[in-house]
């Protein structure tokens, strides 16, 4: 057993007491109202899920296991002659809230080149499908087709409700190793005519997918941070919600994984970096060739509100304050691409989308999301087809969901399902002022 997987389990026998004794001695101990606004106004700010993963705060933002962003990379050791931490030892603190030693990081890293290879009817698969499938079709499509791999669903009729954890643990590190070659693969296979170049060995994950995807250094870097920045927003999001609701049914990690990766690919949530680039684009080519300036960017803006549209990349359900995640990439390129027009056409929208959301005033958060910054850097340094980035997100994603599936096992959670109404029943408690 690595290192890593004997501390996840010390750390679950040392939780299991807590979450125990909260359902035993202290069920009945109310937390929260709901009210009809929230019955038919998608669960807001209703606190009903349970996770230690990460926390997000409307005014701060996430803190993933107590750290915030920046605490987060400084605490992590790094990659070898880069800035940011590596995959593999962030993957050991989302699971057990401990930073790694350099040796457990290792061990981590010689642990996921053992699970790497990807079997071959997946590509078999992926090249079966019409080409211009959607990226996200690809990956999620993907990650189903290797469900006959999952230990979790071989040995469910054999295994204790107690050691679920420990096959669900299986399934999802053999995925977290093996997502970056298949996005990569999807990457060169829909957009570098087929010219796959295979993984090596030798190098951590951020550095292999920077040199499986073909883009040189400090790609390798920006994949980390990437990564890392996209892994996890409490659960109560589409992906983490998802990817948690469907495990509940004991189904595996494949089915859960691809299931929350098809939540991601909606324009509300992940897409929502794709449809920045789109707007981006369009606008330009509005502009043709002409100066970006306060005021035409204003009017685009205004353009999009009134033909019914959302400003992608501003508002958030539960952040009210610019995302940290925005930030923490906005710090990316001041120092490394300060002078890159789009960088600087992005700057330009954060000056004057906030004051026309609020002068709108339908949103309650008219600032900038993570998905408003991401893809200049990817632009940046040569991937410009923006249909993919949701596929980058997806990967960051899964470390999120699949370390919170791993402890909804090891927590013994039961299956998911919240009761409905009619609407017949609401006006009648609306008539009586509440349900009595
Ligand atoms: C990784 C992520 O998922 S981050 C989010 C990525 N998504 C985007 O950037 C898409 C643009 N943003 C949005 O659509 C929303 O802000 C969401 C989906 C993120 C949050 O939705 P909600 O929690 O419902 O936001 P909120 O309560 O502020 O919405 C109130 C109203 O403001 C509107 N609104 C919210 N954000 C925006 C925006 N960026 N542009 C225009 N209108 C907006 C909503 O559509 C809603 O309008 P309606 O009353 O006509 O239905
Ligand atoms: O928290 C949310 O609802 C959306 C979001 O930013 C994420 O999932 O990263």
């Amino acid at each position: 057993m690595t290192r890593l997987k004997t501390r996840l389990l010390e750390k679950i026998q040392e939780h299991r007491p807590r979450t125990q004794k909260l359902t035993k001695e202290f069920a009945d101990v109310v937390i929260d109202q709901v009210n009809i606004g929230q019955v038919i106004g998608g669960a807001r700010d209703i606190h009903a899920l349970v996770t230690d993963i990460s926390y997000l705060d409307p005014q701060e933002g996430i803190r993933f296991r107590g750290k915030n962003i920046p605490e987060t990379f400084a605490a992590l050791p790094k990659a070898a002659g880069g800035e940011y931490p590596t995959v593999e030892s962030f993957w050991y603190f989302l699971l057990t809230g401990e930073v790694p030693t350099q040796a457990e990081v290792d061990e981590v890293l010689a642990d996921f080149k053992s699970r790497a290879k990807v079997p071959g009817y997946v590509f078999d698969m992926l090249k079966a499908m019409p080409k211009d499938s959607h990226p996200m079709v690809m990956l999620s499509a993907a990650i189903l087709s290797m469900q006959k791999e999952s230990q979790f669903a071989a040995k469910y009729h054999d295994t204790k409700k107690t050691d679920y954890w420990d096959t669900m643990y299986e399934d999802a590190t053999t995925l977290v190793a093996r997502l970056p070659e298949i996005a990569a693969f999807i990457y060169r296979y829909k957009y570098k005519n087929g010219d796959i170049i295979a993984p090596k060995a030798d190098l951590d994950m951020g550095a292999n997918f920077a040199h499986m995807m073909g883009i040189a250094k400090p790609y390798d870097d920006v994949a980390r941070m990437y990564f890392i920045l996209h892994s996890d927003h409490e659960s109560g999001n589409v992906s983490a919600h998802t990817t948690h609701l469907v495990a509940s049914a004991l189904s595996d990690a494949y089915y859960s994984l691809s299931a929350g990766i098809n939540g991601l690919a909606g324009p509300l949530h992940g897409l929502a970096n794709q449809e920045v680039l789109d707007w981006i684009m369009a606008f330009q080519k509005q502009m043709g060739g002409a100066e970006p300036t306060e005021e035409n960017v204003k009017k685009a803006l205004w353009d999009t509100l009134n033909s019914g549209h959302v400003i992608p990349g501003y508002g958030h359900a539960v952040l009210r304050k610019t995302d940290p995640r925005y930030t923490a990439q906005m710090e990316f390129c001041l120092k490394h691409l300060p002078n890159d027009p789009l960088f600087k056409l992005v700057n330009m929208i954060y000056k004057v989308a906030p004051g026309v959301l609020t002068e709108q005033g339908k949103t309650k958060n008219p600032w900038p999301n993570v998905d408003a910054q991401s893809g200049v850097i990817q632009w940046y340094y040569g991937l410009k087809e923006y249909d993919f980035y949701t596929v980058l997100f997806g990967v960051g994603r899964a470390l999120g969901v699949l370390a919170n599936i791993t402890w909804d096992r090891a927590l013994g959670y039961p299956i998911e399902r919240p009761k409905s109404v009619t609407t017949a029943m609401l006006e009648e408690w609306a008539a009586k002022g509440g349900r009595k």
